[in-house]
């Protein structure tokens, strides 16, 4: 899950699209880069950090044009620590296509050899997104020899991308001199929203409606599993589904819901607050069959993402919501920071309690997720630190048993703390008392009540299902063997745990 923004305007739209990402920096924290246009020639910077750190007034200054389209990554693939495979991309050929991808291509190795093999394109990283633009590339090439670029041609190269291409992938490209395309895979796996401004004209496409409200733009509607759009330089806007009738499904990632994305976004028809809050309360009636209530005192949130599922879970059990963790706002997200060794530091770095919450009670932590526990069990041992009596922990999403190859960096089954484990084994692992997590059939029912006309979700690590239907156990190890160092590092998630 990284984010993306595109924006085509009437005025210079390098600050509006730092902004942009500025709102999605909670979605990748690793990377972050900008392209824009002026008269057909294309201005980048990219490099790795956050976004404040990476753009300076300098940066922002060789950055003009009024289109542009930026990035801000969270590594699935291909090499973490590479200040190349930060996105946008780039190809010059056919007509110069700059593009940014939030996904994870799960055919990659197969597109590199047939890139390399038959299409004879150069791919120079070891990033999937890479791939996905010479495929694109390839595709727009193919369909324009001898003829001019249309959104029709530009929607017939859209509809080859999906023939050939595997896994989630919402992407915004700009070709050179033309204009600015969207698109997003047939089940719209990760999500991608579009708005158009009623006074100017201007349209930006983005990962969470909350980029284009904060930067004046209001949501028009998400765009469609399988859709592509097509705005040209003069603003006008085209758009077309690119799959076959019958072939798209929507079914967009549910980890979305739960941790993902910002609580005031609606992806997808659903507000995520409203997600979590009805996740609160599903998971307030596991509570109740499994700890008596009397036995518990009061319940803490384990900031920042639990809070809507532990306040409606709170009211509904009917005991106090208290703050017990103050989070250090300085330190990222840990679970997207790449590498287990640091993950593990930045919990206790990123979370203090406070004693008097603590002292003498029956607390119940509520967290969003629990993937590999390194949260779970520094917490808990901060709370037992520091005088709390009985400590229950409740986990708003079920167990995380397998491996997440649509764009969450979950690669391996061996990390995961509930993958091969009774849930007793889990709860002695992490150190609480009792240990509640959310049901899987209970989790899809919260949160897809909230837009009923969804073909339901991706929610592969949970329930071990893969919406594209061609992923195997063997894919999931080829896919790992492609990652640099990180992925052994998470392998000794469960050493580090211990
Ligand atoms: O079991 P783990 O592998 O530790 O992963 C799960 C934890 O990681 C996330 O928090 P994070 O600190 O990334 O973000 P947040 O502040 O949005 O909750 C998530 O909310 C859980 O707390
Ligand atoms: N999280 C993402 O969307 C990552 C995009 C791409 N797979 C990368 O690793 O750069
Ligand atoms: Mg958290």
């Amino acid at each position: 899950m990284c984010g993306i923004v595109g924006v085509v305007s009437h005025s210079p739209v390098n600050q509006l699209i730092y902004d942009a990402l500025l709102l999605l920096q909670h979605r990748g924290q690793d990377a972050t880069g900008i392209v824009t246009q002026l008269d057909r020639k294309f201005f980048m910077h990219k490099a790795k950090g956050m976004v404040r750190d990476v753009f300076r007034t300098r940066n922002m200054r060789s950055l003009p044009g009024n289109t542009g389209l930026g990035q801000v990554r969270y590594p699935t693939a291909g090499d973490a620590n590479s200040e190349e495979e930060a996105q946008p991309f780039y190809v010059n050929a056919p007509f110069g296509i700059v593009m940014v991808h939030n996904g994870n291509i799960t055919n990659a190795k197969a597109l590199r050899k047939e890139l390399f093999g038959t299409d004879h394109r150069h791919t120079n990283t070891t990033s999937d997104s890479e791939v996905l633009l010479n495929v694109l590339a390839h595709e727009l090439d193919r369909v324009t020899s001898g003829s001019k670029l249309t959104p029709e041609t530009v929607f017939a190269a859209v509809a080859a991308v999906h023939k050939r291409v595997s896994g989630s992938y919402s992407v915004i490209a700009m070709i050179a001199g033309y204009g600015m395309l969207a698109f997003r895979d047939p089940h719209g796996i990760r999500p991608l929203c579009l708005s158009k401004k009623s006074d100017d004209g201007s349209f930006m496409l983005a990962s969470e409606s909350v980029a284009l409200e904060g930067t004046g733009f209001a949501l028009d509607r998400d765009i469609a599993p399988g859709e592509a759009v097509f705005i040209d330089l003069q603003g006008e806007a085209f758009s077309a589904q690119c799959v076959p009738e019958g072939q798209a499904h929507h079914n967009p990632c549910i980890f979305e819901f739960i941790y993902l994305a910002r609580p005031d976004s609606v992806l997808d028809g659903i507000s995520v607050y409203a997600a979590r809050l009805n996740l609160g309360e599903t998971l307030a009636k596991r509570v109740l069959s499994a700890v008596p209530p009397n036995d518990i005192d009061v319940v803490i949130p384990i900031p920042e993402s639990s809070r809507p599922s532990a306040m409606q879970l709170a009211q509904l059990i009917g005991k106090p919501y208290r703050e017990g963790f103050v989070k250090n706002r300085y330190v990222g997200r840990t679970f997207i920071m790449p590498g287990q060794g640091v993950r593990k530091k930045s919990v206790r770095q990123k979370l203090n309690a406070i004693a008097s919450e603590f002292k003498g009670r029956n607390v119940l932590l509520v967290d969003d997720s629990i993937v590999r526990g390194t949260t779970s069990k520094e917490i808990v041992q901060m709370a037992r630190e520091v005088g709390a009596n009985k400590v229950y922990l409740a986990s708003a999403a079920p167990p995380v048993r397998y491996p997440n190859v649509y764009g969450i960096d979950m690669p391996t089954k061996e990390e995961l703390v509930a993958h091969d484990r009774s849930l007793e084994e889990i709860r002695q692992l992490i150190g609480c008392d009792a240990l509640i997590y959310q049901d899987v059939e209970a989790m899809k029912k919260a949160v897809g009540s909230l837009n009923p006309s969804l073909g339901g979700f991706d929610a592969s690590c949970f329930d071990g299902v893969y919406v594209t239907g061609d992923v195997t156990a063997e894919s999931i190890s080829e896919l790992n063997a492609d990652r640099n160092p990180v992925v052994q590092d998470d392998a000794d998630a469960d050493s580090a745990l211990s």
